[in-house]
């Protein structure tokens, strides 16, 4: 894949990296894994995805349109590159906020070629002449480029070569109806199971080159919110103090000891998670609050607060969702240390 780098090793031998955030995206590149077989976990997801793309193969066409759903970092991305590796076919990378004209999505159809994949992040956040213009190319491969202005305005159509969009969204429920039933493949991406991120960790922790027992990997699995990229990145914490200090082999009190320091508790939640918590009981009695309110209260964005914290609280039983809002669970007033009010 093109944007994929040459270096087996995703710079990770370098001994200073000259920039951090081209360091970063390297080393993320290294810790994707590149096919299918090295995909852990969403067995149900990976299972229809296969069957679905040997077929295509068998056939010769191009696969059908995919949707990823589910919230960040469990591996929308990864399944994108994915598709695009097993079909032996280039990967075309663009998001929703990128494509704000039909014009820009029109640039982007017009120079596929023949079987390539489209991956298209944030789909949910792509203008509507945008969307329109994409369900044509979808069903049709075909759209209907308007050149000109008012009355001598055009309309040229243009045919494109046969193509599989994937398509990936943390908010599913914002596609409108005509999009997604263009899909010919929907997978929804659930959180990972904990001996599943130990699986990820014990991957990432030989090309990361630490080594770890096997309690070290369960204390950081259990941390990570069943996301694969938060276990990735909590690794890696662990790596640099365990290098700092001396450490050949992280044990789970080695690992507990690290990733305290990183505003990480036991449960998984992080300082986000534990602000909402902190603002339901503490500031609104325990709800029920909406939930633009309690993203004002802790200062981050509604869509953030929707799409990151709450649904692992959700999962976790520390928060409820009502139709008045949301309230704390009793576990939420006792993994804060706080006593719910009479009610
Ligand atoms: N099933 C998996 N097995 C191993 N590693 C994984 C898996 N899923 C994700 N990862 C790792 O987690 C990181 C994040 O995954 P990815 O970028 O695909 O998530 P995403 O769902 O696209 O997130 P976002 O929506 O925030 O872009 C990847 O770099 C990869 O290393």
């Amino acid at each position: 894949m093109a944007h994929e780098p040459r270096d087996p090793t995703g710079g990770l031998d370098r001994p200073v990296a000259p920039d951090a955030d081209e360091h970063e995206r390297r080393l993320e590149a290294a810790l994707r894994p590149r096919h299918l077989d090295e995909f852990v976990g969403q067995q149900r997801v990976r299972g229809q995805l296969e069957l679905m793309l040997s077929s295509a193969r068998l056939r010769e066409r191009a696969a059908d349109h995919v949707l990823l759903s589910g919230p960040p970092g469990l591996g929308k991305t990864t399944l994108a590159m994915i598709v695009a590796a097993e079909m032996g076919a280039p990967l075309r990378v663009s998001s929703g906020p990128a494509i704000q004209h039909a014009g820009d999505l029109a640039a982007i159809l017009s120079s596929l070629t023949e079987g390539e994949v489209l991956f298209l992040d944030e789909i949910h956040r792509m203008s509507r002449p945008a969307e329109e213009m994409l369900y044509m190319a979808m069903e049709d491969f075909r759209v209907d480029v308007v050149v000109g202005k008012g009355a001598g305005a055009t309309s040229i159509p243009l045919e494109l070569p046969p193509f599989t969009l994937v398509g990936a969204t943390t908010r599913a429920g914002l596609l409108p109806g005509p999009l997604r039933d263009r899909f010919g493949f929907t997978g929804h991406l659930d959180f990972y199971a904990p001996q599943e991120l130990e699986l990820v960790l014990r991957r990432s922790s030989a090309l990361l080159d630490v080594e770890l027992s096997g309690a070290g990997y369960a204390q950081i699995a259990s941390r990570s919110r069943g996301t694969p990229r938060i276990a990735n990145r909590l690794l890696r914490r662990v790596r640099d103090w365990a290098l700092v200090k001396g450490i050949d082999r992280v044990d789970a009190r080695a690992a507990d000891d690290a990733l305290s320091m990183y505003d990480v508790d036991e449960r998984g939640f992080d300082r986000l998670d534990r602000a909402v918590l902190e603002a339901l009981c503490r500031t609104f009695g325990g709800g029920p609050v909406g939930l633009s309110t309690l993203a004002a209260a802790v200062g981050e964005e509604t869509e953030t607060i929707e799409t990151v914290a709450e649904p692992f609280l959700l999962r976790e039983g520390m928060i409820g969702r009502t139709p008045r809002g949301r309230v704390a669970t009793a576990a939420a007033w006792e993994h804060l240390g706080l006593t719910p009010p009479d009610v």
